[in-house]
């Protein structure tokens, strides 16, 4: 598991585009017949892929956690970005459509990740924040969750939320989970954009052609950056940070947070006039 630590705003302004990859974005997340995670400092946050081919995969304990299992003392959001499939929690096995979720709640011992056809495998997005509560295992598809419309075409933001584990969704101790779908001929997300001094987020692009990217914006609005992003990278936002981005094309990506709440409406958007 890589990790990631912190860093100050204002050391974020003295980093050149290398640098900012290497802290911000995270590629190779979802490969064949591989778990991959990485451990952010931002909220220890952990986030990662399991794409299971021929044969099943186990979420394995790590070290820097210095827990008996990995999930003893945290909980963990499972988004199928990708064929049909199955996540077996302690002998319980769940089937797993494409953009089901399976939240598993602090103190499952076994999870393992499987593919109905090795052809096309389940990709399994995997978030994950520290709990000391537990909350049940609960699965929810794509119809049961909760649909939010947000954006208008004059904007080209005209995009649906899918909220899965929220305030309102799945309960959790801190994770907040769902992905943003933009609908054809739209291409910016999160525009205007917003900062949550009190959560940390993820957000992984994908369903964005190969030949495609998306610009995606970070830092304090009065100081952005960007970083160019490919299907199935990630970015970590810190709480100071905007985190939006504008495709070459229409796309989706999961978003990911945890912190101190779960309230969606906690941000402070950033005027236009204040973006530098
Ligand atoms: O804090 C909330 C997150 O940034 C996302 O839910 C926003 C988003 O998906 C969008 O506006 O398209
Ligand atoms: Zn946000």
């Amino acid at each position: 598991m890589q990790t990631r630590y912190g860093i100050h705003p204002t050391h974020f302004t003295r980093l050149n585009t290398q640098e900012i990859r290497d802290e911000y974005l995270a590629t190779g997340l979802l490969q064949e017949g591989r778990i991959e995670l990485l451990h952010s400092h931002y909220d220890r946050f952990i986030f990662g892929g399991a794409v299971p081919t021929t044969t099943p995969l186990s979420l394995e304990n790590d070290d820097d956690l210095r827990a008996e299992f990995f999930l003893e003392r945290r909980e963990l959001g499972i988004l199928n970005l990708g064929g049909a499939g199955a996540v077996t929690v302690d002998g319980t096995r769940y089937s797993m459509a494409r953009f089901d979720c399976l939240y598993v709640g602090r103190g499952a011992r076994e999870v393992t990740f499987s593919s109905s056809a090795a052809a096309n495998p389940a990709r399994f997005y995997l978030n994950s924040a520290p709990s000391h509560a537990e909350h049940p295992t609960t699965h929810c598809s794509q119809q049961d969750a909760n649909r939010v419309e947000l954006g208008n075409k004059d904007h080209a933001n005209q995009r649906v939320l899918y909220q899965y584990i929220h305030e309102n969704g799945i309960q959790s101790s801190q994770l907040v989970m769902g992905f943003t779908e933009l609908l054809p001929g739209n291409i910016w997300n999160t525009f205007p954009p917003h900062t949550h001094e009190r959560r940390m987020e993820v957000y992984l692009y994908f369903d964005l052609p190969e030949d495609e990217l998306v610009m995606h914006f970070m830092g304090q609005p009065r100081e952005t950056r960007h970083l160019a992003v490919r299907n199935f990278e990630a970015v970590i936002s810190p709480p100071w940070s905007i985190h939006s981005g504008a495709g070459t094309a229409n796309y989706r990506f999961v978003w990911g947070m945890a912190g101190e709440n779960q309230s969606f409406s906690d941000m402070d958007a950033a005027a236009l006039d204040e973006i530098r």
